[in-house]
């Protein structure tokens, strides 16, 4: 191994496969602390007086700097400008930065303080915490896009979408524990904040590793100085080239539509399988946490399937509709069986192995390299209205709409250990939030199929393997 990197890094696939696996492990970390608060719901409700309406608004936080700061555009500019190392680890220190706000948020008494935003009342704990992971947010979008842009970087002409698929199986290696071993964390130490500070600490190991892609990087670029390969410099009218181009648009909004099914679905997940099929709150996030850890194997298959044989417009179609299938199954009332939970939730890990796997790598295909950094920001940038304001959508309509029993007790539901007068807790019917998210799988499948369209009418080749032979 030692000798494959001494010869020369920009040849060695030994070199290439080592910096995929730096980078996945970092947006590993930043994927945990995405999710980490996804299973706390109930926990957030019973022990420190939130409602559904403050985990929407702290959820929706994600994106609120990116969509309304434009920071995810910034990041894209900085990404072609400035290149991938340093924007990586600009992006790993404004992830930290925020971590560490929302953690000393949770961690903290307020004393039941609060602040009133545009006539609403929120209460101060609330709101530090929605503003850490604002923060966060915007690191985390901007690592994303980054390590897109290194993919493409090291594996164009190569296995592009395998490794797209193996970062992204990784990555998702951290939602899954996050929705798995959270709770557990929560109840073992007794606090909610222990599983934040964990997430604090992995993330500063995925910095140590981004640093070591940093020094693998620089030592391929000084190879390649005088070739061809190194990348052209960014230009600012390059947004205005690729907002031109319809299948950027259309892949953009496939992306905002079909992600804001499956992501905010996710951070309300654990609460469904509590409140609709019975689990305990302990262990809610097991059956929700299967879905990422399904996708580990699945995403890079197809995009392995995609390298080889090409389809990725169809394997977009197919993973649209099959979104659709399953957030209609769980808005019946009468489905009830966490064994049909357990099935809808395998699915839905197919279709967001599907989707991903050939989404990102046929952005290339779509828009010149030069332009990638800027491209995927603006997709992300689109991507995360979707990811801000639907939880924030679904939150005020659980409060508002679907409050089935505000009587309930969570001992007497559970394990009849506490006494009911001291902890109670509101019961949801979660049908109306699943029709909403069935309805986002429904306008996916039409992008879908305007992209398969663009595709036959552009000659974009998203039907054509990756690999060039
Ligand atoms: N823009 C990210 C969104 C995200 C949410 N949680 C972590 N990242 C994204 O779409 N990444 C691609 C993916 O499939 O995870």
């Amino acid at each position: 191994m030692v000798a494959a990197l001494q010869k020369k890094i920009s040849e060695s696939a030994t070199a290439r496969w080592i910096v995929l696996a730096l980078v996945a492990f970092t947006m590993l970390c930043g994927y945990f602390i995405t999710d980490v608060m996804a299973p706390l719901k109930p926990m957030l409700e019973q022990q420190m007086g939130w409602s559904s309406s403050d985990y929407g608004f702290f959820t929706s936080a994600y994106g609120w700097f990116n969509v309304f700061l434009l920071m995810l555009i910034f990041g894209g500019m900085i990404l072609d400008k400035m290149g991938v190392r340093f924007t990586g680890l600009m992006s790993t220190v404004i992830m930290v930065i925020g971590v560490g706000i929302k953690y000393w948020a949770i961690a903290s008494d307020f004393g039941g303080a609060s602040v009133t935003i545009f006539g609403s009342v929120i209460s101060s704990q609330v709101l530090w915490a929605a503003i850490g992971y604002a923060i966060f947010g915007v690191g985390i979008e901007i690592a994303g896009i980054t390590v897109s842009k290194i993919i493409v970087k090291w594996f164009k002409g190569k296995e592009l979408a395998l490794a797209m698929g193996l970062e992204m199986a990784c990555a998702r290696i951290g939602t899954a524990l996050a929705l798995s071993i959270t709770p557990l964390l929560a109840e073992e130490f007794g606090s909610v904040s222990m599983p934040i500070l964990l997430g604090l600490l992995l993330l500063c190991i995925g910095m140590i590793s981004f640093v070591v892609f940093v020094v693998m990087d620089t030592k391929r670029d000084r190879e390649l100085k005088d070739s061809a390969e190194l990348e052209e410099p960014f230009r600012f009218r390059d947004i205005f080239e690729i907002v031109r181009i319809k299948g950027f648009w259309y892949i953009a909004i496939l992306c905002v539509l079909f992600y804001s099914a499956v992501f905010p679905f996710l951070k309300y997940a654990p609460d469904l399988m509590f409140n609709k099929f019975g689990i305990s709150e302990k262990l809610s996030g097991i059956i929700p946490a299967l879905l990422p850890f399904g996708t580990i194997l699945l995403t890079p298959f197809f995009g392995n399937l995609y390298d080889r044989r090409g389809k990725g417009a169809t394997i977009m179609l197919v993973g649209s509709f099959m979104i659709v299938a399953v957030h209609l199954l769980f808005a019946v009332p009468a489905f009830t069986n966490w064994l049909l939970a357990l099935v809808l939730i395998i699915t839905l890990g197919i279709a967001f192995s599907l989707v991903p796997s050939a989404m990102w790598p046929s952005v290339p295909k779509i828009i010149p390299e030069n332009k990638l950094g800027t491209a995927y920001a603006l997709i992300f940038w689109i991507q995360n209205w979707g990811l801000m304001g639907v939880p924030y959508l679904i939150g005020k309509v659980l409060d508002n709409y679907c409050v089935v029993d505000n009587a309930t007790t969570v001992a007497e539901e559970i394990t009849g250990v506490v006494a009911p007068e001291t902890v109670t807790r509101v019961a949801y019917d979660y049908t109306v939030p699943m029709l909403i998210f069935a309805g986002l799988g429904v306008l996916s499948i039409l992008f879908a199929f305007l992209l398969l369209r663009e595709n036959k009418k552009m000659g974009y080749g998203l039907q054509q393997p990756n690999i060039r032979k």
